[in-house]
This record gives C-alpha cells, structure tokens and sequence, in this order.
C-alpha cells in the first residue's frame, strides 16, 4: 500500500472495512446465546485479519482497523482474535530469532497458527517474577518440560485461549542447570492443527461471563510435563544452548516487551472509545428535549443546561488532548523499539515509565469520561442499545489488563523518584522528565493564558515528585526499604498522575503552537486546550493551591472561566464530534447516529426482543404455573 497521510488512511480503511463483503451485514447480538454470539465475533474478527492481510497492512495501518474492534460494527461483543494479534504477532516478530521467524511466520499469516498471550495466573497477574509455571530444560532430550505445579498457577485469562487459539506464548520461569533464570517466553502448541482438539497434556477451557467483552474468550490452561522443543523458547534476547548453557539478555526486561506495546495501543485505542461515547452523548444532547418551555415555546435542548455542558464538553475536549498524546507515544515507541533492536536500550526505561503513566491516565480518564457520558443520557444510556455500556465495559477493562493502573503509576513513580534523586542515568535529550532537575516555572498564573496553566501543571508535578521523593528518602533512614515504599504509595501514585498529565498538556501546548493553513482551525484548537486546562484544575484544585502557585481566588476566577469557556464550546459541539468522522455503522448506537432519530430507533431496537415476538410469551406462563405450587 503506498503512504498516505493519517486522515486518507482512515477514509481508506474505513471504507474497506464498512464495505468487506464478509463484514457489510451486520446482526444485532443482544440476543443471541454465548455460542452464537462467539460465532458471529469469530467471523468477523478473522474476516478483518484476511481484509489486513489482503491489504498487506503496516503495524499503523492495522492499528486503525484493529481501532474499530471497540466499535458496534466488527466486532460487538469483544474480538476474539484480538490477542493473537496485538500480543500474540508482536511477541514472535519482536521476541522470536530470525530463524523462529521464518519457522513460523508463514504459518501465522496463512492462519494455520492462531495464538494468544499466555502470561497471567490465578494466583499471579501484577507480579510478573512470581509466576509458577516452570519450563525446565532437559540437555539430554533437548527440551523443556513445561509444568503447572497445582491450580493456582493454571494460566487464567489469555484471550482467544478458550476455545480459539491452537498456539500460545506462554510465559514461564526457565530452569536451566537447575538454576531459576527468570520468566522467558516460549512457544507452544496447545491444540491439535487439524481436530482443534488439546494436546496430551494441555488442559484448556473458556473461564466464563464477564463485565464486557464475552467474546474476548479468554481462557485457562494447564501443563502437565509437556514435552517442547529446545527451539520453541523464543530467542532473540536470551539463548538456551543445547548444553544447557544459558545467555541472558542484553535488557533484564528484554522479555516483558510485549507488554510496553500493547500499554501503548491500549492508550491510543481507549482515545477511539471515548470519541465514540462523546460523539453518543453529544448528538443526544441536542435531540433531547426536556423542561419548562422557553420563549419559543420549545422545552429546552438538555444541551443548554450548564451541568450537562460540563458532563460533556470537557470529554470532547479530552478526546483532542488525548489523542495528540498517545500519538506522540506511539511514534516515540515505534523509535525506540527500533533503537532497541540494534542493541542500544539506553531510551527504554524512561519509554516503559511514560507507557505506565500514559496508559493509565487514559484508561482512567477515559473509563471515568465514559461513564459521565452514559450518565448525561439518563434513562436511555442505560440501555444496551446505546452502546456506552459497552463503551464503559471496553475502557475499564483497560483500567486492569496489561498491568492494573496502580501498579503502572509506581512503575512510572519508581523512575521519577530516581530521576529527582539524581540515582538514575541523567535524561536523554527531549526527555520528559528534565523539568524535574530544571528550576520550576515560575510563570504567574493567570486565567485566561494556557502558558501559565501549563506552567501550573508542570510545578504541580515538580512538587508531586521532589515531595514525595523527599518523604522516601527520609523514610528510607529508619525503616527497611519495601515499609518505606509502603508508606508512600498513595502519594507516588498520585505523583506519576500528576507527571502524566503534564505530559499529556505539554504535547498538546506544541499541537497548539504549531501553524496551521486555517486560523479558524488554530482558535479551536486553543479554545479546545483551554477546556481541557481549566476542567483539569477543576478536578484537582487541592494541587493547584498546594503545589501550583495558585490561590483561592484563581481557584474561584477558574470555575467561572470553565463555565464560561463550555458556553463557548457549546455551539462547536457537533462540529468537533462530527469531525471525528465516525460513521453511523461503525456507532452503532440508537442514541448516537447522525440523522438524530432517537426515539424511532429505540422502538425499533425494541421489536427485536424475544419476549415481544407473541403477546403473551409462553414462559410467563410456566414460570407463574411453577411458583403457585
Ligand atoms: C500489530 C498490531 C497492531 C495493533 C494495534 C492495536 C490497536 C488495538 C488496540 C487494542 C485492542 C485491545 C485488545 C487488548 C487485549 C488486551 C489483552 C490483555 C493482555 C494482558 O493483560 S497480558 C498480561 C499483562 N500483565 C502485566 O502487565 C503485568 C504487570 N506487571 C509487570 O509488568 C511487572 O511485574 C512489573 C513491571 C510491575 C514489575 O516487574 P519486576 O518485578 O520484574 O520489576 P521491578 O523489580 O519492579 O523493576 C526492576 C526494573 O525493571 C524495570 N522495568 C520493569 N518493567 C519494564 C519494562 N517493561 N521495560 C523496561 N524496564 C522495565 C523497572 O523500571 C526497574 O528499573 P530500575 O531498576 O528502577 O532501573
Ligand atoms: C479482560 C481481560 C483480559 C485479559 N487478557 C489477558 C491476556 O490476554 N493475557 C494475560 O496473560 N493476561 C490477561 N489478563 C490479565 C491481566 O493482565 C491481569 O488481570 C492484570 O495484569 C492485573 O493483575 P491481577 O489480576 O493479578 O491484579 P492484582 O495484582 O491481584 O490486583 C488487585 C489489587 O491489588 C493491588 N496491587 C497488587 N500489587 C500491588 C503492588 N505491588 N502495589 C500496590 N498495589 C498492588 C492492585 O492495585 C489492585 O488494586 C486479562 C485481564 C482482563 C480483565
């Protein structure tokens, strides 16, 4: 496919996937079972894998059609091909040799082999070193012997390993020379090519109903001493020899790289959830009508009242904000991977710090936006149909999945306090945390001046960061090191936020600065920034007066000037949602579609329910004939 810019490759593939033969007729799922509903993500997930294959689709490509899996129209329920290949894919092309590559590559893009990401146990997720899984390596056999000692380390949760994956990368802690040498990936085959069958030794199921996405299918899976081949440990970082002697890596953390990818496509895909809700939200908000008429005689667009401008305009702003932010990881990803690759790994830990911290913030952010959207629909938000509970069960899922947000922030914290104390390698060039051995800004506030929001921001994190890293090296004196961390947990996460969102306006303020061909374009933009500035010291104004330099009179002039701004942004509303360029199909929502036909669609969503087919469902009957005996 020849290059094209960001907004031609989505109209591009757009089109494609709204007019795939295999995908262009799409059923309404609600009703369906587990099993029909499974079937009908199945197809269209592996119908989207041969649209990418067809295409001959680059990592960006695919991440835009693999953005519509949290849409309504591929595939509603949760993809159930969506680890192979977002973990599964990059695991092997960034973990595997070259030869193992060449081994298996074939295989994966003819869709022999399906996989998934086997990592997570029941008794261990958050902490990686504790998995109990072993592969013990055998110099005699040439081959590991991979082993689930008892159930709690049966592996719990990999998508698609409940009933669709015939292979996993699975995670376990290598032995070699009767030595534990750390969690290596290996490549395993779980089922049978041909019957689809497990193989001797595997024990592999669906682990059941969840909040959102059932048709992620996630499973379990247990190993009772399955032989794999020596070559099956993926080994482009660390080698085990046929001897048994081992090569460890040139990164400790060489082999948790998946994770730091798939953190940085959850940031930037959680981004699409959110312009999906807010679009929802945002074209309801002027359909409904509701209250004393005004002068015109019309009740008055809920849209008009302020506390529906403030449950909903700052998320639109966010949608702008956030985006520029995780665009930018992205690309920064795709850059240091690289660097990676030839060996240099000096840009990797301040890389996993910003991964952490971004994709929390924005699964944070974006589950909390989600749901004051679904609640800014009232009755009608609640309903499937609407699409936000979806919406809502797709972005808090992130909030968990890929490292549980908490965890993260003190991955990002751990950095941070080391860059203020000075123990770390110093920043890099452009890095993100040079504010941190700089003066703080001392840029006065005032309202009305992004520069001096910003500048608030930035000293609000500053102070977040040296405080608590201050507080830690006290402790650090009278008490032994994990009791002193312990002790400082609330306020390093709230440091590594803080961190985070400085980064997120910093991005965005360079967005702003640049020329644009249209001046109209460029205001809103700023007036877009400044919804989003002023709605941030809203939601924190406690940092603002203790670390920011504000006072409470700031505090007081920056509720009225938010307030003030959402009126400004009120008639943009639809303009700026519109241009998120979501296509009706793609929504799926009966609140959320273009035309404004709410209520006719909401009757019609309605004919579809099982218990509307006779007028007097047959169950009643049974159920009321059952309860009077
Ligand atoms: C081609 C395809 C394109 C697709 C585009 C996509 C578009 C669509 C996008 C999304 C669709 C959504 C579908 C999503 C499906 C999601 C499925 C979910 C999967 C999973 O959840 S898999 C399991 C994930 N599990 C976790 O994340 C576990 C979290 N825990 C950890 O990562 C670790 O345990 C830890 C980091 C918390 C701690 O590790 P450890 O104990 O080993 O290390 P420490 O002692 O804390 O630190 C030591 C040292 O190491 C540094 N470190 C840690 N991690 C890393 C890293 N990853 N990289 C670099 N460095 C790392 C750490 O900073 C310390 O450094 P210092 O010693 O301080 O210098
Ligand atoms: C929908 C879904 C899909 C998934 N898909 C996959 C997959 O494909 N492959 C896979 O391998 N895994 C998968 N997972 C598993 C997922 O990665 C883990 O659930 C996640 O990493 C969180 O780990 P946990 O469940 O052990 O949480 P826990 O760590 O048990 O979290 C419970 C609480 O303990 C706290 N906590 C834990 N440790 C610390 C600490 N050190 N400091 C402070 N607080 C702490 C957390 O903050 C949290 O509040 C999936 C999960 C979900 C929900």
């Amino acid at each position: 496919m020849v290059s094209r810019n960001r907004s031609q490759v989505k109209d591009h593939l757009g089109s494609k996937v709204l007019n795939h033969p295999e995908l262009r007729n799409t059923k309404a799922t609600e009703y369906m079972s587990h099993e029909e509903k499974y079937r009908y993500n199945l197809s269209r997930a592996t119908a989207m894998l041969k649209l990418i294959d067809e295409e001959g689709m680059d990592v960006n490509e695919i991440s835009k059609v693999m953005s519509h899996t949290v849409s309504g129209f591929t595939t509603p329920d949760g993809n159930p091909l969506a680890v192979h290949q977002v973990m599964f894919v990059p695991t092997l092309m960034n973990q595997a040799d070259d030869d193992q590559v060449s081994r298996w590559l074939g295989d994966v893009f003819n869709g022999t082999i399906v996989g998934t990401y086997a990592q997570t146990e029941l008794s261990h997720g958050t902490f990686v070193r504790g998995l109990r899984t072993t592969a013990t390596y055998d110099p005699a056999s040439r081959t590991f012997d991979l082993h689930t000692p008892d159930v709690s380390a049966a592996k719990w949760w990999p998508g698609g390993l409940g009933t669709t994956a015939n292979h996993a990368v699975v995670m376990a802690q290598l032995y070699t020379d009767g030595q534990p040498r750390g969690i290596h990936p290996f490549m395993v085959a779980i089922r049978d090519r041909e019957t689809h069958r497990p193989l001797p030794g595997i024990t592999v199921g669906e682990i059941g109903p969840k909040l959102g996405q059932n048709t992620l299918n996630n499973g379990y899976l247990l190993f009772d001493h399955v032989k794999v081949p020596r070559e099956n440990m993926l080994m482009r970082n660390a080698r085990v020899n046929e001897d048994g002697s081992y090569t460890k890596p040139s990164h400790q953390k060489a082999s948790y790289g998946t994770m730091v990818f798939t953190r940085v496509a959850i940031a930037l895909d959680t981004v699409d959830a959110l312009q999906i809700a807010a679009t929802i939200a945002a074209r309801y908000s002027i359909v409904r009508r509701q209250g004393e008429p005004r002068d015109d005689g019309q009740e008055p667009q809920i849209i008009d009242y302020q506390t529906q401008q403030l449950k909903v305009l700052p998320h639109i702003a966010a949608c702008y904000v956030l985006r520029a932010s995780t665009a930018r990881l992205w690309e920064h990803h795709t850059h240091v991977t690289s660097e990676v690759r030839g060996g240099d790994t000096a840009l990797l830990p301040e890389l996993h710090a910003t991964a952490c911290c971004l994709k929390a913030l924005v699964t944070q952010d974006c589950s909390e936006a989600i749901e004051a959207l679904r609640l800014s629909c009232g009755g009608h938000g609640y309903m499937t149909a609407s699409r936000l509970p979806a919406l809502y069960a797709y972005a808090t899922a992130g909030a968990t999945y890929e490292g549980e947000n908490t965890v993260l922030l003190l991955q990002t914290a751990r950095y941070l306090v080391k860059q203020a104390g000075g123990s770390h390698a110093p920043p890099a060039a452009g890095s993100a945390v040079t504010y941190l051995s700089r003066p703080a800004d001392d840029t006065p506030f005032a309202v009305g001046s992004p520069a001096a929001y910003v500048a608030a921001v930035g000293r609000v994190a500053r102070g977040r960061v040296t405080e608590v890293a201050a507080a830690l090296q006290a402790d650090r004196q009278t008490m032994p090191e994990a009791d002193a961390w312990n002790q400082s947990l609330v306020q390093l996460v709230a440091a590594a936020l803080a961190h985070g969102r400085y980064f997120v306006v910093r991005e965005f303020a360079e967005v702003v600065s640049q020329q644009s061909s249209s001046r109209a374009i460029q205001q809103m933009l700023q007036l877009l920034f400044s919804v989003y500035l002023a709605h941030a010291v809203s939601r924190a104004e406690g940092d603002f007066i203790t670390y920011g330099g504000l006072t409470p009179s700031d505090i007081r002039l920056n509720r009225r000037h938010l307030l003030r701004l959402l009126a400004e942004l009120r008639p943009h509303m639809i303009p700026l949602t519109d241009a998120f360029d979501l296509p009706d199909r793609l929504i799926n929502s009966t609140l959320g579609a273009w035309d404004g036909d709410v209520y006719r669609r909401m009757f019609e969503q309605a004919s579809h329910s099982p218990l509307n087919t006779d007028e007097v469902p047959a169950s009643f009957h049974q159920a009321m004939l059952r309860s009077k005996l």
